[in-house]
């Protein structure tokens, strides 16, 4: 665990409530390891002339029916009750961690099937569960373990299913997937170690539940038997009793409480300063059928040497008022070496088309394509097996987030190693010396000691360096960056943009690059393709943007809002007029109409399709031939 984390817990021992909580539960640990070496004597001794007895100076807290000291019993009675409350909530946890990471390990059916189980046993009582179970379990310390355990499973499930959600959507999983991470490895060393600390904050606060309900079970005659006790089964036999001889009641009654009490606020203390939450495969489809729309065969079809190929690619996710569609239709090929940027305001579907093209998108999403060949291979007809390599090796993606693209709890250079093992079948050693070489090769200093540091010690670009290293370590073909800059300040940008561009022309790499700033776009890549409305309206070499020859008015648009240092800072800058249109309901015709000052009755009802040739398409019913007046400047290649 990172070091920054273990001082969190440490700091909850600095809040005077997590001090109290702390030494309070210290001391009921102890007390649960010696009680029992230290008085098991005193406690178990009959003393037939002193039977059920009052407190006095012998016995504090008096005798039971058979002359022995209460306040001994209840001392070492707090090893059997701490202990099996801790063993059932062991059981809890596990049993929720294997209904909770269900869905994640096994196929999405079997995981729904153990989602509904956790749904259905959620809903029920815990007590009620805890009672059903004991009965069928049988009478006894152990019938009730179990009862405990699995009643309080459900809610740890849900728990793990929510945590795992959560980790599962970060990017470092991502990252992992496409370096082809199997899914049992994907949860054992991304997923569990990053919820492992709510897990342990939770489990805390269970144990003192769970004393609590092995309490009361016990009361009832249902736990602990004769003649072994612990703290319920002593206030079940001093019940009788309770008007004549109080405090051999109440005493067992305040351990119970004291210790449940030490368990949840040292649970609560740490879950609060740690902001911890406490309990209270991506689905790709060839499209069958006809398609909706018709397609229009391009030239860019033809193009030889060509790394990825897709043709009508879509991406629907189920919407209240049926499926909503933000990527509708996109075609596109990239060569060998090429860098294409895609370019189109926020919510035009740039980075589900990046996640589409990196097998990204998780279900309930689906992913249909006519045409979806990556180095020749039908993508979507692929075996997972057989995805997985072949992403695994020619594939690379670059998040735009560089603190959440590694997973906190592995060093930089494991992460980096742990695809190379998989898919090259390398050793531990040469993995790690690719990785250590890799980090070198994207100019990470000091790389050997670098490879050995957790992601925190890295500085944002460095780290977005490492996951351009990591990226490296097959030997990619394409490498998706997916607003790859957006997140560092403007030296770090330039740097990582040079890199991107020299791993380009070094080896022959093809670049997909997302961008929502057009100027970046003319920097690197040598084509663009401009996105409205989860389509493509036009792809233009980008040298046309330096000469004015964009034909679209959307992209005309957005070349318009591009300040420069001639731009008069004193006016407002120049926005698109109208908003983006919402993907749940996208008009009939062209999508951009509404914003357009050209648009006719023809763009209001008839959608038109990208069509042109010498590599400049657009799909417009009017396009704009007269030269922009005031082209892009493409600054510093
Ligand atoms: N999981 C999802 N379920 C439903 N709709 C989604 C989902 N992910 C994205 N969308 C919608 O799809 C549309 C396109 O999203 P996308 O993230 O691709 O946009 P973008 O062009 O990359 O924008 P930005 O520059 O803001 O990242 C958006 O309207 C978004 O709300």
């Amino acid at each position: 665990m990172p070091t920054n984390r273990r001082r969190g817990w440490s700091a909850v021992l600095r809040t005077p409530l997590g001090l109290s909580a702390g030494v309070l539960l210290l001391a009921v640990l102890a007390l649960a390891v010696l009680a029992p070496m230290l008085w098991n004597d005193q406690a178990s001794a009959i003393d037939t002339d002193h039977l059920l007895e009052g407190s006095s100076a012998q016995h504090w807290l008096g005798t039971d029916n058979l002359g022995r000291d209460i306040f001994y019993r209840v001392l070492v009675a707090t090893r059997q009750s701490i202990g099996l409350a801790l063993l059932a909530t062991a059981i809890a946890v596990l049993t929720g961690l294997l209904l909770g990471t269900a869905p994640a390990v096994l196929g999405r059916r079997s995981g729904r099937l153990a989602t509904a189980v956790v749904n259905v046993a959620v809903a029920f009582p815990g007590l009620l569960l805890a009672l059903f179970f004991a009965v069928v379990f049988g009478v006894g310390a152990k019938g009730a373990v179990l009862a405990i355990g699995f009643a309080g499973a459900p809610a740890f499930a849900r728990l793990t299913q929510t945590l795992v959600a959560g980790v599962a959507a970060r990017d470092f999983v991502a990252a992992a997937r496409i370096a082809g991470v199997g899914r049992i490895r994907l949860l054992v060393r991304h997923i569990l170690p990053n919820i492992a600390e709510p897990l342990v904050v939770n489990a805390t606060i269970g144990a003192g539940g769970a004393l609590l309900a092995f309490s009361g079970l016990s009361f009832l005659g249902l736990g602990v038997q004769a003649p072994a006790y612990d703290w319920g089964r002593l206030m079940g036999e001093s019940l009788n009793s309770i008007y004549v001889h109080p405090a051999a009641a109440l005493a067992p009654g305040v351990a119970v409480v004291v210790a449940g009490l030490a368990f949840n606020l040292f649970g609560e203390a740490v879950a609060k300063l740690l902001g911890v939450e406490t309990i209270g495969p991506g689905r790709y489809a060839r499209r069958r059928g006809a398609p909706v729309e018709p397609v229009v065969p391009t030239a860019q079809y033809v193009v030889e040497d060509v790394v990825l190929s897709v043709r009508d690619l879509r991406v629907s996710f189920p919407g209240p008022q049926g499926p909503v569609t933000p990527v509708r239709g996109v075609s596109f090929t990239i060569g060998h070496g090429e860098a294409v940027g895609v370019v189109g305001e926020s919510g035009s579907g740039k980075s589900l088309t990046a996640l589409a093209v990196a097998q990204l998108i998780e279900s309930p999403g689906t992913v249909t394509a006519e045409r979806f060949d990556f180095l020749g291979e039908p993508v979507l007809e692929l075996t997972e097996a057989e995805r997985r390599r072949l992403l695994g090796t020619s594939f690379a993606m670059v998040f735009q987030d560089p603190a959440t693209s590694f997973n906190p709890t592995m060093r930089v250079g494991s992460q980096l190693a742990e695809g190379a093992r998989e898919h090259q079948g390398l050793s531990r050693r040469q993995a790690m010396a690719r990785a250590v070489d890799r980090l070198r090769a994207v100019r990470v200093p000091a790389a050997e000691r670098r490879a050995r540091q957790y992601p925190h010690e890295f500085s944002g670009g460095m780290r977005q360096r490492a996951m351009i290293g990591m990226g490296l370590m097959g030997e990619p073909a394409l490498i998706v960056a997916d607003e790859p800059t957006t997140a560092l300040d403007v030296t770090v940008q330039r740097q990582v943009l040079r890199l991107l561009e020299s791993i380009r022309t070094a080896d022959d790499v093809a670049l997909l690059l997302i961008s929502h700033d057009i100027t970046v776009i003319g920097q690197v890549c040598d084509r663009v393709l401009v996105m409205y409305a989860g389509r493509i309206v036009e792809d233009l070499p980008v040298s046309a943007l330096a000469t004015g020859a964009a034909r679209h008015p959307y992209t005309r648009a957005l070349l318009a809002a591009v300040p420069d240092l001639d731009t008069d800072l004193d006016q407002p800058l120049a926005v698109i007029p109208g908003r983006p249109v919402d993907p749940a309901r996208v008009p009939a015709g062209c999508a951009f109409a509404a914003r357009c000052e050209f648009a006719t009755d023809r763009c209001r009802t008839e959608n038109p399709e990208l069509t042109g040739a010498d590599g400049h398409q657009v799909a417009c019913w009017h396009p704009q031939l007269q030269e922009l007046g005031r082209p892009l400047r493409m600054g510093q290649r």
